[in-house]
């Protein structure tokens, strides 16, 4: 879903000849809400003198929390007085403007750049101080693309002062054109660059100008780079007082029909957001309104809301937006099935106990990459279940959820009563995974570990050397186990969306273990024998080459397979191995796997004489099979996976286990899901939550009343993350 934000009762009213009454600026407020609008920028808090037309922001953002609840309501304000006042009216989020051209900022704020920055932090400062409560603060850059006053803005002085608002501490900093100077290839390079630097959760709505007649082009490309918040006035009010003949800001309805017609919902009703411009011309009669929409009527040929992209892919797929999950869970196997519908773009509710959070979160040794690996993407609600209140919460949130998950010890959610009897019976249209160390059957209530299922499962046998058992060198069957049950709850969405009625799926470690041990059961049933592990050097391999071996190079091995007669061919050429080539008794794939010691001894002494990087580029050049052998923390620079976006830039500080308490690297390359869709990744939208990060705003879409969130907090039921430290501190 993309979020629309409208400015026009701000930014727009700010450049009108006129001033729009009060009880005309609510009316037309509500028009828009009735369109569909959730989020509006409705005043600013700056002197009365400056811009009379704010005179009433107080009022007007009083009047519209009462009569919209559902609304967030936003407002700006250039420093902390103005902040002040926007917080006790009973704004929701606080834009702070920053301009990226120094003279633009003395002209604007009567401020430095600096000086600026400075504010955000006192503002920032200021709004931790209101705990809870606080509203979202907002940096805005302004002239991010170029200002009228001093011409070019340095794209490296943006993103240096995006760093800067993100070390101050804003919520989110956005990028302003003010100017309507954009173009997309400059939107595209900006915008890559900026969430980048503040990571995409904290990249805020990109705020468009139509000056040039850029704004939608503009948009589609902010689109590609996974922009999905945006600013518009209805009407295309509002404009810039430097620069003469603007046409003012995107314009809502002209936006709305693009991103509906390319297949990214809004939520906005069109036909009623084009109405609403009625209310605005009743306010405001002799202010000129724009629009293509309005002027040429909504085309008969318009792809239906919701419809699929006509040419331009989203950046990241997201085919599970709108899928709301709650996760009960802890170790490997329950976060690893939430984290593939998180990627796909389910919003996953991750519910962890109060106040500390998930237990994995300090877990140490091999354990000690699990939270970070297998809860991005997720919110985070710390809530203590064996309270009545924060029951009563979870149970709230199950009766409006499309899947339930958990990964608890058998009969642990039945006996909270958050069993699947108990949730269906709330809401028929649940899915509900409960994954287990077995499914039903006589092993049920035995606990499981991975290792125990691999040990029993035959796969510990089958990698180990003889006599001597090993597990995988990963917790392979409890994301596999994870990765089973997405596929599952899939399927039973599938099955609801045919029945109306959800269902029971459950995904087993140890029925998982036996699907990848399958194979070997089948070739024990043709062999009539057991087979011969991994482990064992004496295991047959019917080609002449599929080892590792040592390199000229001290400790880096490499493994090189020849599998095929032509591979043969090639490799005892490349390698002054003619007379291997020419040898009779070596004619078939037989003869040659049955001189693998004689064959293996040759080869071993022609790679310890070539460094790794030489035996490698000839092998790729020959077209033969061959990997070096690397380390977990090797991959974090390999050219293909950073090349291809394979790995996400993870957050590595929810490991509380850390030696030193600090992530030796703070942010990684993670792995994201191994597949494309559409030619794209998924990607990171937010790094893996702090304990009860999101609980406040979880509760408050759970309907709770302010006093209910309250009194939550004080019974020590929900626990909310304090809001992050400053980077200084
Ligand atoms: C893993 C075990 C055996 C641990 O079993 P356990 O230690 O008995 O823990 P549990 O998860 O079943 O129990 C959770 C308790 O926490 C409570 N609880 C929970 N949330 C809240 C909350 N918010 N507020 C208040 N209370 C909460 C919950 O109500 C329950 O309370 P109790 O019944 O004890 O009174 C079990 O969970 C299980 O069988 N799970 C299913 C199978 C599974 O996931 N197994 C995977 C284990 S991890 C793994 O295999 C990887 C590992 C470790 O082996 C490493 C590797 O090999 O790579």
């Amino acid at each position: 879903m993309i979020t629309v934000r409208e400015v026009g009762p701000r930014d727009g009213l700010q450049m009108a000849a006129g001033v729009m009454p009060t009880a005309a600026k609510l009316r037309w407020i509500a028009a828009m809400v009735a369109a569909g609008l959730r989020e509006m920028e409705v005043a600013s808090f700056v002197p009365p003198a400056a811009l009379p037309q704010m005179a009433d922001a107080a009022e007007v953002v009083r009047a519209v929390r009462a009569a919209h609840p559902s609304l967030r309501v936003v407002a700006l304000a250039p420093n902390l007085r103005g902040a002040r006042d926007a917080a006790a009216a009973g704004a929701q989020s606080i834009i702070v403007p920053v301009s990226a051209s120094e003279a633009h900022s003395r002209a604007n704020v009567r401020r430095s750049r600096a000086d600026q920055v400075a504010e955000v932090a006192r503002v920032v400062a200021w709004a931790r101080g209101l705990g809870p409560a606080a509203p979202r603060i907002e940096a805005g850059i302004s002239t991010a693309f170029g200002c009228s006053l001093q011409g070019a803005v340095s794209e490296a002085e943006v993103v240096a002062l995006a760093a800067s608002l993100a070390a101050a501490g804003a919520d989110t900093v956005a990028l302003a054109d003010t100017l309507g100077y954009a173009t997309p290839s400059a939107v595209r390079r900006l915008v890559r660059a900026v969430r980048a630097e503040v990571g995409p959760e904290r990249f805020g709505n990109l705020h468009l100008h139509d000056t040039l007649g850029t704004a939608l082009a503009n948009a589609m490309a902010a689109l590609e780079e996974g922009v999905r918040g945006f600013d518009a006035a209805l009407g295309g009010l509002g404009g810039c007082p430097y620069a003469p003949g603007s046409v003012g800001n995107a314009c809502t309805e002209d936006l709305v029909h693009l991103l509906e017609a390319e297949g990214f919902p809004t939520g906005i009703d069109l036909p009623a957001l084009v109405a609403a411009r009625d209310a605005l011309r009743a306010g405001l009669p002799d202010e000129p309104l724009h629009g293509r929409v309005a002027a040429a009527g909504l085309p008969r040929t318009g792809r239906k809301a919701g419809a699929a992209p006509a040419t331009v892919p989203p950046a990241a797929p997201r085919p599970l937006e709108g899928l709301r999950v709650v996760e009960f869970s802890h170790m490997v196997m329950g976060p690893s099935c939430g984290m593939v519908l998180a990627d796909l773009g389910a919003d996953v509710i991750k519910v962890e106990p109060s106040p500390g959070g998930d237990n994995t979160r300090r877990l140490t040794g091999a354990a000690i990459g699990f939270f970070p690996t297998f809860n991005r993407n997720k919110r985070s609600l710390c809530v203590d279940l064996k309270k009545p209140e924060g029951l009563a919460l979870v149970r709230r949130l199950a009766a409006g959820a499309d899947v339930v998950i958990e990964n608890f010890r058998p009969g642990a959610m039945e006996a909270l009563g958050l069993g699947h009897a108990a949730l269906s019976a709330e809401n028929p249209r649940l899915v509900y995974l409960s994954c287990k160390g077995f499914l039903p059957g006589p092993y049920e209530k035995r606990a499981a570990l991975d290792e125990v299922v691999q040990m029993m499962g035959g796969l510990a046998y089958m990698t180990g050397p003889p006599g001597r058992p090993l597990r995988a060198g990963t917790s392979i069957n409890d994301i596999l186990g994870g990765v089973f049950g997405a596929v599952a709850i899939l399927a039973a969405l599938r099955e609801r969306a045919a029945t109306g009625r959800g269902g029971l799926v459950q995904s087993g470690l140890f029925e998982t273990n036996m699907l990848l041990v399958a194979q070997h059961m089948a070739g024990a049933a043709i062999t009539g024998r057991d087979p011969v592990p991994f482990g064992d050097k004496a295991m047959p391999k019917p080609w002449p080459l599929y080892d590792v071996f040592d390199s000229a190079e001290e400790g880096r091995q490499v493994f090189v397979g020849v599998v095929t007669a032509t591979q043969w061919d090639a490799f005892c050429r490349a390698f002054g191995l003619d007379d291997l080539l020419a040898d009779p008794s070596l004619a078939t794939m037989a003869d040659l796997a049955a001189a693998r010691p004689r064959i293996g001894a040759r080869v071993a002494a022609v790679f310890r004489g070539l460094p790794p990087a030489e035996l490698m580029a000839r092998c790729e050049a020959l077209g033969l099979p061959f990997a070096p052998i690397a380390k977990p923390a090797d991959l974090f620079e390999d050219p293909h996976l950073l090349a291809s976006g394979g790995l996400m830039p993870v957050e590595m500080g929810s490991a509380a286990g850390a030696p030193g308490g600090v992530p030796s690297r703070p942010v990684a390359g993670i792995p994201g899901l191994p597949v494309l869709m559409g030619g794209a990744r998924a990607a990171l939208r937010r790094q893996p939550p702090r304990p009860g990060e999101h609980g406040i705003e979880i509760a408050r879409e759970a309907g709770l009343g302010e006093a209910e969130i309250a009194a939550l907090l004080a019974a020590g039921a929900l626990h909310a993350a304090p809001a992050p430290a400053l980077a200084a501190e």
